[in-house]
């Protein structure tokens, strides 16, 4: 562990894509990169990563960065016309220098913040003026926190609606390790069965076989827990509603460029998501969503 001041520095990653590293005194960091507002690393105090990258994750425009945690905005999945998952996690998104003030909500923390604005290219696919901030916050304890403003600036008077997800990848020490804890009684629809309504029986999700769910209206605080590092992430959300849970498995692994053939075992997506009841906004109004991870020993 190290210490030292907290700070953000702006620099070349992978590809000379630009990204932000977000430092704390206590050692932890973020980092996040311009291209999808796309955060690719969560480490502790004791600087272990706790996100998942691919290690034949591709950082080239258009295609996104397989890992981390992608924004999916303004579709989740094929629930609609657009490219999968949207198009928010492959534009170039740009930094703000003169963001808004923070909250007294998280005292000390460091914080960047992002957005997006759609080009002219863009309103020919989704016809829809928006703004799009993107505020990624390292916590003076290490906690990592999302939080979203998207306002529709559409002049016309147009409402448009919108699903979204923070597609996190957690990074695991076994897939056979952990559990998703919260989702007990709950309904999902199951994306291998074509979306089928269930209801979930058990209280702890253990995953061994390829898994695709959305869970629907979920708790606004959620537990992963990997048992072999002693490890218990706290997912906590507002206006977020719907947990999907993805693990590809063996099988579908291997149908995917960009994603190593063993690399299932070492990660789990739990993200939070509004994707059963789609957001809609009228002219002038925004949207507000907010995840935070925390984790502990
Ligand atoms: O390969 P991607 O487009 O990044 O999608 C990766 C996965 O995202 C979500 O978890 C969906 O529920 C899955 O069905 C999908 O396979």
């Amino acid at each position: 562990s190290t210490t030292g001041n907290k700070s953000v520095e702006i620099t070349k990653g992978i590809n000379g894509l630009e990204k932000i590293i977000l430092r704390q005194t206590h050692g932890s960091s973020v980092e996040v990169y311009l291209y999808g507002a796309h955060v690719t690393s969560w480490k502790n105090d004791q600087g272990e990563e706790l996100i998942f990258v691919s290690r034949k994750a591709i950082f080239s425009p258009p295609k996104p960065i397989r890992g981390g945690i992608p924004v999916i905005f303004p579709q989740f999945s094929n629930l609609g016309s657009l490219q999968s998952h949207g198009f928010a996690r492959n534009r170039l998104w740009t930094i703000d220098d003169n963001p808004p003030p923070v909250t007294s909500e998280v005292p000390n923390a460091v914080f960047v913040d992002l957005l997006l604005k759609p080009t002219e290219e863009d309103l020919k696919i989704w016809p829809h003026r928006f703004e799009f901030r993107l505020r990624v916050t390292l916590s003076r304890g290490g906690d990592l926190l999302l939080t979203s403003c998207i306002r529709n600036t559409d002049a016309d008077g147009k409402p448009f609606t919108f699903t979204f997800a923070h597609h996190t990848y957690f990074s695991v020490s076994n897939i056979s390790e952990v559990e998703v804890i919260g989702m007990k009684n709950l309904d999902y629809l199951d994306n291998l069965k074509n979306r089928t309504r269930f209801t979930e029986h058990t209280d702890a999700i253990t995953i061994d076989s390829e898994f695709d769910r959305i869970y629907l209206s979920t708790p606004k605080k959620l537990l992963l827990l990997d048992h072999e590092k002693r490890r218990r992430f706290v997912i906590r959300k507002d206006g977020l509603p719907d947990a999907v849970v993805w693990n590809p498995w063996e099988a579908r692994a291997k149908t995917i460029v960009d994603f190593g053939e063993e690399e299932y075992k070492y990660m789990v997506c739990v993200e939070a998501a509004a994707i059963g009841k789609p957001v809609t906004l009228k002219p002038g109004e925004e949207w507000n969503g907010r995840l935070q991870l925390s984790t502990r020993h």
